[in-house]
């Protein structure tokens, strides 16, 4: 009999032979929503390219006794720096949907970010597994829905809770456009039962829009409301990192949204260092987008996060080979880190912070 293991095919040795390979077990409209971005792409294509514009800077002859790829994080231990991020309906990728991603991320000890989206109820998900489970939500207004949404997720023994505040409208998919692709009516959508539906308008900037989306004011009063930590997703300015930690927010994730919201924004990774140096340890800086090598992780580390979160790498590896693919996928790329630390010489994640140099130019 084959070892778990032993199913993924043998030339899957990288997170890019899941990106090539899952193409064959998903239908077009389905693969369109999971790999593209917004508009022409220029974000899902930069998040990648600004990995290339560093590298690693390494000393030889270190002193390794003990080293470990051990993150501390906010009192806490896990094993290494990866996150899994919030995405949408896992159900559609994969018959076990978040079921399977969550035993892929427990077995690596990874944790996992439902998205608000989940296509499976928190309820159901499998705890005690020794891994931070979290969810991820939008700020609403309507403040009795998000207190019944936040007293479901703690009773339910939700870790902590990362809003996500980069998309008040969904960016312009054209690639999900020419597809064709919609939400099927078959995938539920089990936390947003009683959601108050948004207003059908032409123009989002039409006020009866507008007076749905959420501001700062109601992301404290969310905050105030729960003793879990709350995190922010998808802040990309100094200032919005500045007014985060004044605020007393948790933690947070410098995202584009993974280049799916504006297609123009900046690389996490460019502003990455400005945020950290603002944020000064004060709270944890996560980054995402494009990460898809132990190195880029190496990389995100030297320029000011503490660790990182992935995203569409860990869909193509579900849809491939479900939970196996998920923990087999986490497996490449902690074993790219722990290669990349022991090459570099640099025995803790702290001890990566600095340790890359711009890429010289011709
Ligand atoms: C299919 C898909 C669904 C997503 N759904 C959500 C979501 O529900 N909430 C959210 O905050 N981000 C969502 N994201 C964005 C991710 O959390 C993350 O920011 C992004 O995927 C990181 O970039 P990467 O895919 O290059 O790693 C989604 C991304 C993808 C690919
Ligand atoms: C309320 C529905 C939210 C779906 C969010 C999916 C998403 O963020 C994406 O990038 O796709």
């Amino acid at each position: 009999m084959k070892t778990c293991l032993e199913r993924i095919p043998q030339d899957v040795v990288a997170l890019c032979d899941y990106e090539r390979l899952a193409p064959e077990f998903l239908p077009p409209d389905i693969w369109a929503y999971l790999a593209g971005g917004a508009a022409d792409e220029r974000g899902l294509k930069v998040n990648q390219e600004a990995y290339r514009q560093w590298s690693i800077q390494p000393q030889v002859l270190v002193e390794m006794h003990g080293a470990s790829s051990t993150l501390q994080l906010r009192g806490g231990q896990l094993p290494h720096p990866f996150f899994i991020a919030p995405m949408a309906a896992h159900r559609l990728f994969h018959a076990e949907g978040e079921l399977a991603t969550a035993l892929g991320a427990a077995a690596m000890g990874a944790p996992l970010v439902m998205s608000c989206r989940a296509s499976t109820p928190i309820e159901a998900m499998p705890r005690h597994l020794g891994v931070p489970l979290w969810f991820q939500l939008y700020v609403r207004k309507d403040r009795e829905f998000m207190l019944g949404l936040v007293r479901r997720l703690e009773d339910a023994g939700c870790d902590g809770l990362v809003v996500t505040v980069d998309a008040p409208v969904s960016g312009i998919r054209n690639r999900e456009q020419r597809a064709g692709f919609r939400f099927p009516e078959e995938i539920e959508a089990p936390h947003l039962v009683g959601e108050p539906a948004w207003p059908v308008v032409e123009s989002v900037l039409d006020p009866r829009y507008l007076a749905e989306l959420p501001t700062w004011e109601d992301l404290i009063w969310l905050k105030n409301q729960t003793r879990l930590p709350v995190w922010l997703k998808g802040v990309l300015s100094v200032a919005d990192a500045q007014r985060a930690v004044e605020a007393s927010f948790d933690g947070l994730v410098v995202s584009n949204h993974g280049g799916r919201t504006l297609d123009v924004l900046p690389a996490p990774l460019k502003v990455l260092p400005e945020i950290s140096r603002e944020v000064a340890g004060r709270i944890p800086v996560l980054v995402d987008g494009g990460i898809r090598r132990g190195t880029d992780a190496f990389i995100a580390l030297a320029l000011g996060a503490d660790a990182v979160m992935v995203g569409r790498p860990m869909l193509y590896a579900l849809a491939v080979a479900g939970a196996v693919g998920v923990a087999h996928a986490l497996r490449i790329l902690c074993h790219e880190l722990e290669v990349a630390m022991l090459l570099a010489g640099c025995p803790t994640l702290p001890s990566i912070r600095g340790r890359v140099r711009p890429v010289m130019k011709g």
